[in-house]
């Protein structure tokens, strides 16, 4: 493999990188990326590891001795140290990050998102490591033009609504609105990562993903997941599209996101990785801010891919309408739109998304399509117990 040079044109040299969360939907992208295109070692740590089997298995694979499988849960387990010892870089994705849960299972949320992640920031710090920590654009929270009034002109101004990292604050609902609980837990780790950056020295870069979708998101109900689990949006609605059944739209489907391909925010999470000085004591948006779309807009884009990608004829009704609190339950709340700005991430690693919505969903439900439309075939068919 010729020498990898950084973005100051200077050789970057081979770094062993300790993945906690490895084994879930961004670290399984991570892991393929740092295996087939650089020279770097990691220790990838996790309770799960079918998502990245295809990488440690056979021993015969061209990356075998670089990649070594962890099996740690960081909440109890005294290796966690030693093994951030041994990396020169630590990259903390773990994490409860579905909303169904946040208002659901608020204590596991919060420990998960805070609690959880605080022995890991501790050792980086004692020790002079590296950290990347994984935060979201939840803790923007709602944007401030969702408070006035419906009518006004100012919701169209930019300034009303576009995330940025250093200006925009951090607008959550009540206590009792528990959907906040993921956002305020992420929050706070950002805030103690930041403080240990300015009283201690710490080396760190923050990332905040804007809704990474692609393959291997998250699981499909009643196949390689719980049949009453409620995984995020790109799951619920290709399981949908895979049993032929309406895409439920939360509250009408008003709400807007940006979606961004794994692929592309990989790239960004790699820039991140080979320009230390470049990445240190920043914090990032990672997103497409091209890619908006209402939730309903997104249940029509991926119905029309899906009958292109299957052959498969579309339904006479594609999606239905169903409340919040029948859906999620009683504390959930929604985050109205979330467009990143762009600026620090271009600034400093001249980063930009590539791939188009309708490019994306393309490649992810074909994936979708292959993976799984035989055993949906096959469970449905199944006699059911009376
Ligand atoms: N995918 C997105 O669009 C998105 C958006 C915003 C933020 N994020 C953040 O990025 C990170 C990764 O997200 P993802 O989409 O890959 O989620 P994921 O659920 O697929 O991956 C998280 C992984 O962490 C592991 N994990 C959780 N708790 C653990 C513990 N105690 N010990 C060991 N491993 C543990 C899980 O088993 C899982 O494999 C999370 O911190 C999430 O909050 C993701
Ligand atoms: O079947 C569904 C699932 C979801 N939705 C809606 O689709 C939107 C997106 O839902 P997702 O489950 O993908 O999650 P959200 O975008 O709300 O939050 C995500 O944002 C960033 C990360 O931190 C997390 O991965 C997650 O909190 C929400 O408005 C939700 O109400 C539906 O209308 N129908």
């Amino acid at each position: 493999m010729a020498a990898r040079m950084d973005l100051d044109g200077r050789p970057i040299k081979p770094m062993t990188i300790c993945m906690i969360g490895a084994g879930g939907f961004i670290g399984s992208h991570l892991c393929e990326k740092l295996m087939a295109e650089t020279p770097h070692k990691v220790l990838a740590l996790d309770v799960y590891n079918d998502k990245i089997k295809h990488l440690l298995e056979p021993d015969s694979l061209p990356w075998a001795g670089r990649i070594e499988f962890h099996r740690i849960n960081i909440k109890h387990d005294s290796r966690l140290e030693g093994l951030i010892k041994m990396a020169d870089l630590t990259i903390n994705l773990a994490a409860i990050c579905t909303p169904a849960d946040y208002n659901t299972r608020p204590l596991d949320t919060i420990y998960s998102n805070f609690i959880d992640a605080l022995p890991v920031v501790k050792y980086c710090s004692e020790n002079n490591k590296r950290l990347i920590h994984f935060s979201t654009c939840e803790v923007y929270g709602k944007t401030i033009g969702s408070f006035l009034p419906k009518d006004s002109p100012l919701r169209k101004d930019p300034a009303y609504y576009v995330l940025k990292e250093d200006t925009s604050p951090c607008i959550f609902g009540s206590i009792e609105k528990q959907r906040w609980s993921y956002a305020c837990a992420k929050q706070l780790i950002e805030r103690l990562i930041y403080a240990e950056g300015a009283e201690n020295g710490l080396d760190f870069t923050i990332v905040r993903p804007f809704n990474w979708i692609g393959p291997r998101m998250d699981f499909i109900p009643g196949i390689d997941g719980p049949s009453e689990g409620v995984p995020r949006v790109l799951a619920c609605f290709s399981n949908n599209l895979l049993r032929r059944e309406p895409l439920k739209l939360v509250d009408g489907g008003q709400s807007q996101r940006t979606f961004v391909y794994i692929k592309d925010a990989i790239e960004a999470v790699l820039l991140m990785i080979e320009n230390p000085d470049r990445a240190n004591g920043h914090i990032f948006n990672v997103g497409n801010p091209n890619n908006e779309v209402t939730v309903r807009q997104l249940a029509e884009m991926m119905t029309q891919v899906y009958t292109k990608v299957s052959g498969e004829p579309m339904l006479q009704s594609p999606s239905i309408d169903v409340s919040s609190k029948e859906f999620y339950g009683e504390g959930y709340d929604d985050s109205d739109k979330r467009i990143p700005d762009m600026t620090i991430i271009n600034k400093q690693l001249g980063w930009n998304p590539k791939t188009s919505l309708w490019d994306l969903l393309e490649s992810t439900l074909t994936y979708q399509h292959r993976t799984y439309a035989e055993a949906i075939k096959k469970s449905m068919a199944k006699p059911t117990a009376s």
